[in-house]
């Protein structure tokens, strides 16, 4: 058999943690079983990061124990807040966070550990400190005092506390609750198949997870919501986004924030969620993100027939909440932090080396020449 570039729809593990699936035309995602659309109304994301990492919803007492667990896990080291403060303030704050992943990694006793309790003690960990370590670097590059994490607040509304100094409004709580939920998990993208490949080794879990952020930054994955506000401010206004595609589209670009290797002709179930919110939001406060963003969906649709996948209306949502452009693959990372670290338990748990074959397409048997003998 030829080789598959991109593993183009080579199903490559086994898996209990998502399920994506088009059905009856429409595409449904579930986490564990359950609807991303239920979780996306009645839960909260604690409940969803439990659900990933433990397999069932918890009962009321085990999500207050897991909440505060969590809140208890938030502070960062001296040592991690001090390697914060030493980086270059031009460092991408996703860079800032997987060296933070890696620094952690250095502190932990029981590194090597991938049995199932030492696991969920890292992966709570990790879930915990993201949102602190996020808001720490962009509070110590501003030059800005650092907000110490809430014991009051929840994960979504302790993170925006942490980055702008004071509590959000319960709307803004709730809409990065939700985008969190969103993020949580997507079975094997590309930065979970990373994480998936280092676990598959036994490394430990902070290796898979920097493997994970590493991934995650690019373009074509999680970097992509950037560059989306990137283009939202360069269109600027919605009459403007038709000949900002056609341009785009006439030199060959692609469009940020549009395409996805699964939902191809279907929409993503999480775009429907957070397009709804981005027009929500944009109302609330008043800005034209929301517009320009649909005006730019209808003509790459009009033009190339690509529907938006979660990346693109993550955007304005961020852009809404007060979120510097450069931190919004952050954002991802923090909802994704609980996926990743569910499947790398997973992986450990049930592991067979992930070590693919690759067609070889160079030449073959060629006769070696000493250096001395070579023009
Ligand atoms: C969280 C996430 O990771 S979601 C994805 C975030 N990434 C982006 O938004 C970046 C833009 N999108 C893309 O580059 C792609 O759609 C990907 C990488 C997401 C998926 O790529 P693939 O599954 O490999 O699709 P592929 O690259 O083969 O594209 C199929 C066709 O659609 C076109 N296409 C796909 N996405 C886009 C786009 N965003 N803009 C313009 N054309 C596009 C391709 O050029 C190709 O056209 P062709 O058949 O005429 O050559
Ligand atoms: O599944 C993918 O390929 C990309 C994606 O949407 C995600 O990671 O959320």
């Amino acid at each position: 058999m030829g080789a598959v570039n991109g593993l183009k729809d080579v199903v490559a593990a086994e898996s209990s943690i998502s399920r994506i699936a088009i059905e009856d035309g429409k595409a449904v995602l579930e986490y564990r079983g359950y609807n991303i659309h239920d979780l996306a109304r009645h839960s909260t994301y604690e409940e969803v990061a439990y659900l990933l990492l433990f397999g069932e919803l918890p009962s009321k007492s085990d999500l207050e124990y897991f909440s505060e667990d969590l809140k208890e896990r938030r502070e960062l080291p001296p040592q991690i807040v001090g390697l914060l403060t030493n980086l270059s303030p031009f460092c991408h704050p996703m860079v800032a966070l997987r060296t933070a992943v890696s620094f952690l990694g250095t502190m932990d006793k029981h590194i090597s550990f991938t049995g199932h309790e030492k696991s969920i003690e890292k992966a709570k960990n990790l879930i915990a400190k993201f949102p602190t370590i996020v808001a720490y670097f962009h509070r110590i590059r501003m030059g800005e005092k650092l907000v110490h994490p809430s014991e009051d607040l929840g994960h979504a509304a302790n993170f925006l506390y942490m980055l702008h100094g004071e509590e959000p409004t319960k709307t803004m709580e709730k809409a990065l609750d939700l985008d969190f939920i969103l993020h949580a998990d997507h079975e094997l993208n590309a930065s979970t198949f990373a994480a998936r490949v280092a676990a598959s080794t036994l490394a430990d879990m902070y290796a898979c997870v920097v493997a994970a952020t590493g991934t995650l930054i690019g373009p074509l994955h999680g970097g992509a919501a950037q560059r989306v506000m990137e283009m939202l401010r360069e269109v600027a206004l919605p009459k403007r986004a038709e000949r900002y595609v056609l341009e785009k589209l006439a030199k060959g670009e692609r469009i940020m924030g549009f395409g996805h290797r699964v939902y191809r002709n279907v929409i993503d179930p999480r775009t429907v969620e957070l397009k709804r919110l981005a027009r929500m939001l944009s109302k609330e406060k008043g800005t034209r993100w929301f517009e320009i963003s649909e005006a730019i969906e209808k003509a790459v649709y009009r033009h190339k027939g690509l529907l938006p996948n979660v990346d693109f209306y993550s955007a304005s949502v961020y852009a809404n909440l007060g979120i510097p452009d450069d931190l919004f693959i952050n954002i991802f990372a923090i909802g994704r932090v609980s996926g990743w670290t569910a499947h790398i338990i997973e992986q450990y748990e049930n592991n067979v080396l992930i070590r693919p074959r690759a067609e070889y397409i160079g030449p073959a048997g060629k006769k070696f020449l000493p250096l001395s003998e070579r023009e």
